[in-house]
């Protein structure tokens, strides 16, 4: 039986054949990013970084936000004390766009990752040319020779990588590729449950302490970042809890919590 990730990269196929079919807009020159390295800014942070995203709607959740501005959002993210910002591009199933990115990193002196379903090459050099310094990699929608390319092709266009796995094997995986840093989701994709132990098994497989590791997904309050950044990772990424918080700035500083580093085991 289809997954819903079957389904949204099934809808992803189709939205890459119509990229191949403007291939003018793909071809002009990619830009130098100013933009700061995640993995810099993360590493040298004394608390736990943040990833603070733009998501309008989930398959799990629907609708979550969709009056949001994504601009002004990502500017009360950095007021606030983001380390990076996360724009959920994915149309069918997000409800974002290319265009939200595009306003946001020009917003924003930020890291900016380009959060979709990457399966083509040319969706590395959209996202670049759109100025997003960082792109998603999730290893459960690729295959581990796709994924090695497509992580070579963005580290050769400049980009950072955000390599996303949900269990031991796609750990495995990711380390093989060389990944600098690895995205712990603690979203199960077939049943949407969020469980943020899955962070604490997988960290513990992670010995370079020069990875950074950030955990995704289910973040409500101080108590989720202080349990994982007990767990040693360096960063969180948040999107549904700040797209419904009153109030952000509050919401985020909270979870600034202090980090525990990892060291050789
Ligand atoms: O959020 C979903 O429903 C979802 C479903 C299928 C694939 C990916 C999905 N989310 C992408 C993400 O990784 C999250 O947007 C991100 O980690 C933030 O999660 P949250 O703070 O729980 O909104």
């Amino acid at each position: 039986m289809d997954t819903f990730l079957d389904r949204i990269l099934d809808k992803k196929s189709e939205e890459i054949q119509l990229l191949y079919e403007q291939d003018a807009l793909i071809n002009q020159p990619l830009p130098v990013s100013t933009k700061p390295s995640l993995y810099e800014t993360f590493k040298q942070d004394d608390q736990l970084s943040i990833i603070a995203e733009i998501k309008r709607a989930s398959p799990s959740k629907g609708d979550i936000n969709l009056g949001i501005e994504p601009p002004e959002q990502a500017q009360l993210y950095e007021a606030s004390g983001a380390s990076a910002i996360s724009v959920l591009t994915d149309e069918p199933y997000f409800k974002g766009s290319i265009e939200d990115l595009n306003q946001v990193q020009s917003k924003v002196n930020l890291p900016v990752l380009c959060k979709d379903f990457i399966l083509d090459p040319i969706q590395l050099k959209r996202a670049k040319q759109t100025g997003a310094s960082v792109v998603l990699l999730i290893a459960a929608a690729l295959s581990p020779e796709r994924l090695q390319y497509l992580y070579d092709e963005a580290i050769n266009l400049g980009l950072e990588v955000l390599l996303e796995v949900h269990n031991s094997a796609e750990l495995n995986l990711a380390l093989a590729t060389g990944a600098s840093i690895i995205g712990i989701n603690n979203r199960d994709l077939t049943t949407f449950q969020v469980d943020l132990n899955t962070t604490e098994t997988l960290i513990n497989q992670i010995d370079d302490p020069d990875i950074v590791v950030i955990s995704e997904s289910g973040f409500k309050t101080s108590d989720d970042a202080k349990q994982v950044a007990d767990m040693g990772v360096d960063g969180i990424l948040v999107g549904e809890s700040f797209m419904k918080s009153d109030n952000v700035s509050e919401a985020l500083k909270e979870m600034r919590v202090p980090t525990t580093r990892r060291v050789q085991s």
